[in-house]
């Protein structure tokens, strides 16, 4: 078997900042999750200029497409497909027109004399495992997802799968696109190193990841989910879409001089950001789902014709934003100048409920700082709840109907409980919430262990846990076969 090229990309959670995101005044906190999109591209014996591409877990996805260069670059899906898949195929036709536009058609020619042959899988985050659990006869437990093989076969057509939220169709983009630059050497594996984020490598597989979405979506979204896929968790402001708009018109247009990154009309800005020690994040897929393009639609709208309205909200929810970010970043300062009282007050609050944990006038003076920014955590992520609730009930949108909110009341109130919210443009279909972990609570349950006996209990909405947690690793990484589990077996051997 010759190199295989596997290139792996995050998904991703926005906590703060939907909607807001949207407009360039603005940032959002997007954190990037373990659950990963991996795409690994080796060749394989066939007819030259021609590339298979497959998607094991799905039946019916396997799509072969052949290379034409007559004289510009296309890239053909065979009529014997029995099924289309238009974010791949534009991420084809893409990647490999920006390869002919680096290096010459000739060796983009000599690449592909081996036909080739890529693999798509995404870990099972990203597709709903209810269905799975309740077969096996499991409870709807992070350990029980944990008997659930990797790569799962969900056992139906892509179009029919129940998706989590966790963006599949930008990590999905951005790990194919960037394994194709990395793949016909238009970038080097080097430039998805963790060591520097913002080298040019990186930022042109970025670049060309939010076109072929937004081409492949039919829209310009703010990008935080292709941006969080390559660069990891950060606080996110979009770029100006008039960078792409050409393109998006005029898909024959040269490529390179609109994504290359020494083009100053990118404008995006990531800044440093990661969850505190000691935390975690825990996602949940409710059975209820929304259509996020609807929501968003109706969001927009209200903002152009109540915009005096509006933008108090805006402006409201920034401030606490901000202050999010900013006392979630200090509380990582806190543990880095005294790791022994941070972890002392961890474990503390870790058995009391957010209200209780103040009330302690005996606290150590070092543990005070520790707790109190612990509690603005908390308030703040309330306070924003209620924001954001208020721009539903303003727009006439359910962006956390009274449902979730039920949810996500008993779910704060449990000891341990940092916070939580609706994530991204919120609906009924996830919630996010930030435990305290702690090396150990015995023999107290951990607040881990508290949220998922709610959710495995909880008789209004079918709650099941997703088993990400924060990637620290910045996004777009260079894997090797034989570190990801249950890859091996979905490649082809010929
Ligand atoms: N494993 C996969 N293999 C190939 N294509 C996939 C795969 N998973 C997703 N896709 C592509 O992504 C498309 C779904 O994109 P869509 O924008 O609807 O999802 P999304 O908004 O990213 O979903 P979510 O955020 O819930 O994961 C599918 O129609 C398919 O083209
Ligand atoms: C509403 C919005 O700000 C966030 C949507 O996030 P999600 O897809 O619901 O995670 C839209 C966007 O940023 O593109």
């Amino acid at each position: 078997m010759s190199s295989t090229t596997v290139i792996s990309a995050p998904g991703k959670v926005l906590i703060a900042g939907g909607y807001l995101v949207l407009d360039p005044a603005y940032s959002g906190i997007v954190v990037s999750t373990s659950s990963r999109f991996y795409t690994a591209i080796q060749d394989f014996f066939s007819k030259p200029d021609t590339i298979r591409v497959r998607s094991p877990q799905f039946s019916d996805a396997s799509w072969t497409y052949t290379v034409a260069f007559n004289p510009d670059i296309s890239v053909q899906p065979s009529p014997e497909n029995s099924s289309s898949n238009k974010f791949v195929h534009l991420a084809l036709q893409h990647s490999l027109a920006l390869a002919v536009e680096v290096q010459g058609v000739a060796r983009v020619q000599e690449k592909l004399t081996q036909a080739l042959d890529i693999a798509i899988v995404g870990d099972n985050d990203f597709y709903s495992q209810r269905a799975k659990l309740e077969s096996l006869g499991l409870p709807r437990t992070i350990s029980s997802l944990s008997s659930i093989p990797h790569f799962a076969s969900a056992g139906v057509k892509l179009s029919e799968v129940h998706k989590t939220g966790l963006g599949s169709s930008a990590a999905l983009i951005t790990s194919l696109t960037s394994a194709l630059l990395v793949h016909f050497s238009v970038i080097q594996a080097s430039a998805l190193s963790a060591d520097n984020l913002l080298v040019e490598g990186r930022q042109l597989a970025h670049n060309l990841a939010q076109f072929v979405h937004c081409i492949a979506q039919g829209k310009v979204g703010s990008g935080f989910d292709v941006s969080s896929a390559t660069f990891g968790s950060h606080l996110y402001t979009r770029f100006d879409p008039s960078v792409i708009q050409g393109l998006m018109s005029d898909t024959s247009a040269k490529l390179l001089p609109v994504l290359s990154p020494s083009n100053k009309a990118w404008n995006y800005r990531i800044e440093d950001f990661k969850l505190p020690p000691c935390t975690r994040i825990m996602l949940a897929d409710v059975d209820a789902g929304s259509d996020t393009p609807s929501l968003v639609g109706k969001v927009l709208k209200w903002r152009k014709e109540k915009a005096g309205e509006a933008n108090g909200v805006w402006q409201h929810l920034d401030q606490l934003n901000q202050s999010l970010s900013r006392t979630l970043l200090h509380l990582t300062n806190l543990h880095d100048q005294s790791p022994t009282a941070y972890k002392n007050v961890v474990r503390y609050i870790s058995s009391l409920q957010p209200v209780q944990w103040e009330a302690n006038p005996l606290q150590p003076a070092t543990d005070q700082p520790i707790i109190n920014t612990f509690y603005q955590v908390h308030r703040i992520s309330q306070e924003i709840r209620s924001k954001m609730k208020e721009m539903g009930n303003f727009s006439g949108v359910p962006i956390e109907p009274d449902e979730q909110t039920r949810l996500l009341d008993v779910c704060v109130s449990q000891a341990g409980v940092v916070g939580g919210g609706v994530p991204g443009a919120g609906g009924y279909d996830a919630i996010w919430l930030l435990v305290c972990d702690p090396v150990s609570t015995l023999p107290d349950q951990s607040p881990l262990e508290r949220v998922e006996h709610v959710w495995s209990t909880y008789k209004e909405l079918n709650v099941s846990p997703l088993s990400s947690k924060e990637s620290f690793a910045k996004g777009l990484r260079v894997e090797n076969v034989d570190d990801v589990q249950g890859l091996k077996v979905l490649l082809t051997d010929s």
